[in-house]
């Protein structure tokens, strides 16, 4: 976790910057020219649908659901400041409340389609969330009013605010939860539902402001639409086993290479023997293992599956023999690594279980080699593609040598 931690920094800093800017416009832009006012205003809604309809057309509906909350969460917003009494700040408390507890929610649940049994009880569950806030708001019990005005805490600070204290409290486990979710599994669409999370509850801190809220509800539907595309680009461009770039990001890199580069081949070896022994499971597993090695190759090399149990590195503006030292010491790393595999057929009961771990003991260890050939470009090779073919034929050496090897 700790070494992915510059990596989630700097995914992290777009958001920062999204939450960071509504506040500063709103403290220095002097005044929204009157032919722009009405758009601002309605910005959220029109940034709500655009997000549902690329979320819809990427079949994210996760997303969906929320960009939909969103947007009306800020109708019911809008709605709210129009109403002087209690029963604006209960509406747009509620609103607020339901839309963030909505993302935590479904950073939870898994991906099941828009148009499924499931994606309409999510658009079910959004609209019951609407009937309620309705209900409540309608009723305009002083109970609701009171409990909203409730002062826990004496701090001068939090009470310049508008949001609620109690609402805060209910904010605040939710929020816990989605950190607790980010850290677990970091990923596009996670940090997307936590950095719009923030958004909405700034939203909340100064409704008296002008556009205050209309902006940082544009910042959270920007948010959710940055993240959708992250994820999708992720999918395109990342292999989903390995966590390495895939093939596609590749072929996007070899276009960008200048006169001087090298490129490596690697393939484990005798992995189908070793997939027929072990199987397909523990198989994926060293391709994990030997892709983690690969992905922390020095020299200023980028590590790609090519597809299989196959792999390749890039070294834009190194030659062969720059590289080499960089290759073996990958090589070496994987050759001297022990996975430890538990065993999977675990006993129910305990006692049967102690018994046969007394018997056998409970983890197998493997170990693989991978081989390597590598070429440069060269007045023979001139074009990627050359290259690549030249690795590959290099690779064929070393394997017909005795493989756990480089060749050239
Ligand atoms: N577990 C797993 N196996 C894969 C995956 N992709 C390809 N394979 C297996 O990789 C094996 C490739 O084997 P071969 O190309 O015949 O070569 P090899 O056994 O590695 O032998 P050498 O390359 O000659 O050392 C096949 O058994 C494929 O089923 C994958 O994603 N997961």
């Amino acid at each position: 976790m700790l070494r992915a931690l510059p990596g989630q920094l700097a995914a992290a800093l777009p958001y920062a910057l999204l939450l960071a800017l509504p506040a500063w416009l709103v403290n220095h832009v002097a005044r929204i020219p009157a032919g722009l006012q009405l758009f601002v205003d309605n910005l959220p809604l029109l940034l709500s649908g655009i997000c549902v309809l690329l979320a819809f057309g990427f079949h994210r509906g996760r997303t969906l659901v929320v960009a939909l909350a969103a947007g009306l969460a800020y109708w019911g917003m809008s709605l709210a400041e129009a109403v002087s009494d209690n029963r604006g700040v209960l509406l747009f408390s509620l609103a607020q409340l339901a839309l963030c507890l909505n993302l935590t929610l479904f950073a939870f649940v898994r991906e099941r389609g828009m148009l499924s049994k499931f994606g309409l009880t999510r658009l079910g569950f959004i609209a019951l969330q609407v009937a309620v806030i309705a209900g409540l708001v309608a009723l305009d019990s002083s109970l609701l009013a009171a409990v909203l005005e409730l002062q826990l805490v004496d701090i001068v600070w939090l009470e310049r605010l508008y949001i609620p204290q109690v609402i805060l409290l209910l904010l605040l486990p939710a929020l816990v939860i989605l950190i607790v979710r980010n850290l677990l599994q970091p990923g596009a669409t996670h940090a997307a539902f936590l950095a719009a999370f923030l958004a909405v509850v700034f939203a909340a801190f100064r409704p008296d402001l002008p556009y205050w809220d209309s902006f940082y509800m544009s910042a959270a539907l920007v948010i959710l639409t940055f993240g959708l595309l992250q994820d999708s680009y992720r999918m395109a461009f990342r292999d989903e086993l390995t966590g390495l770039p895939a093939r596609r990001a590749m072929q996007h890199k070899l276009n960008t290479l200048g006169n001087e580069y090298a490129i490596a081949m690697l393939d484990v070896d005798h992995f189908k023997k070793f997939n027929d022994t072990h199987g397909h499971e523990v198989g994926d597993q060293v391709l994990k293992m030997v892709a983690s090695h690969l992905g922390a190759v020095t020299g200023g090399g980028t590590a790609y599956r090519y597809g299989g149990e196959e792999f390749t590195i890039i070294f834009p503006r190194r030659n062969i023999k720059q590289c080499i030292p960089h290759l073996s010491k990958v090589r070496e790393n994987i050759e001297n690594y022990t996975l430890v595999l538990r065993r999977r057929e675990r006993p129910r009961k305990a006692e049967k279980g102690r018994r046969q771990r007394g018997r056998n003991p409970p983890t197998k260890r493997v170990s693989v080699t991978i081989s390597i050939g590598v070429a440069e470009r060269n007045q023979k090779w001139t074009t990627p593609r050359d290259v690549m073919e030249a690795a590959d034929k290099a690779l064929y050496r070393a394997k017909e040598k005795g493989r756990n090897q480089i060749s050239r």
